[in-house]
């Protein structure tokens, strides 16, 4: 790979860092607002912490419409935090543990108004929260053997546990972690490959301005901050590629940039680096 800044670009993405908003969005939206949090966009963290015997730590829910019901340590996140915050502030809050986060496990998404990413973290220290230490955050937490019956709020932590457990027996992608960096709109930096006929790898790259790997802003409509953020990948895609027949799929993250503490810009939104191919 050469050095030119389209390469250099690509090879921090590669390794799961981050890049700066570009000066331009390649596919601008018209209604290009900066998302805020808990007003137009709702960012929910989870963590699955799993001890030495490989049991997962659980919390007991005190909310009304899922009281005594068990479910991962998870939570919205607030204003003025980064994602690794909230996620230890979540997991503090209702199970008493400090936490350390090993890598992004998942991203879910029904669009830029709800995104909930899931960590595999290590427990660090704090007491399981007991019966008696009970609060409006959580009845009381413990580990459990992902195996006997519990009553769960909702299956959809399954999958997720399955993940963490797959990857701690053996990881499938490089650490990802949150890279802390100001995004003001959620946005996917799109890594998109192509292999022609004489097996060369292409990539990608948008001439808007100097060379670059193309990024695209998700609009802020009330239609679209509920539609799925590929959406914003599909319509780049269908303007850059005049060929009908190819068809993009999205393989994976490769990092994310988030900051959400920027005091000066309103930065609540989200850059997922990600990597698609035909
Ligand atoms: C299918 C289901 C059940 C989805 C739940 C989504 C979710 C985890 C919301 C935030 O957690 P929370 O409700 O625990 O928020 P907080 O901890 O901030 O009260
Ligand atoms: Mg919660």
């Amino acid at each position: 790979m050469g050095s030119g800044p389209l390469e250099v670009a690509l090879q921090v993405v590669l390794d799961g860092r981050g890049l700066p908003v570009p000066d331009t969005y390649d596919t601008p939206s018209q209604s290009l607002q900066p998302v805020v949090l808990r007003e137009t966009v709702c960012y929910v963290v989870s963590g699955v912490l799993l001890n030495e015997t490989g049991e997962v730590l659980m919390m007991q829910e005190a909310k009304q419409d899922c009281y005594g019901k068990w479910y991962l340590p998870a939570g919205r996140m607030e204003a003025n935090e980064t994602i690794v915050e909230a996620l230890k502030r979540e997991v503090k809050e209702e199970t008493g543990l400090e936490c350390e986060p090993c890598t992004v496990l998942a991203v879910e998404e029904r669009g830029p108004c709800w995104i909930r990413f899931t960590f595999l973290a290590d427990p660090t220290g704090g007491v399981l929260k007991a019966v008696q230490d009970g609060d409006a955050e959580s009845l009381q937490a413990k580990w459990w053997d992902h195996d006997s019956p519990l009553p769960l709020r909702s299956k959809d932590i399954l999958p997720l546990i399955d993940l963490a457990l797959q990857y701690r027996a053996s990881p499938r992608h490089p650490v990802t972690l949150p890279q802390e960096m100001p995004y003001t709109v959620v946005s996917q930096r799109v890594v998109a490959t192509f292999v022609n006929s004489s097996k060369d790898l292409w990539v990608l790259q948008s001439t808007v301005g100097n060379p670059h790997l193309p990024v695209t802003a998700c609009n802020t409509t009330p239609t679209e901050l509920r539609s799925s953020i590929k959406v914003a990948i599909y319509r780049l895609i269908k303007q850059c590629i005049l060929l009908p027949q190819v068809q993009l799929k999205t393989c994976g993250i490769l990092g994310l940039q988030h900051f959400g503490k920027d005091t000066v810009v309103k930065s609540d939104g989200v850059c997922f680096n990600v990597l698609s191919n035909p």
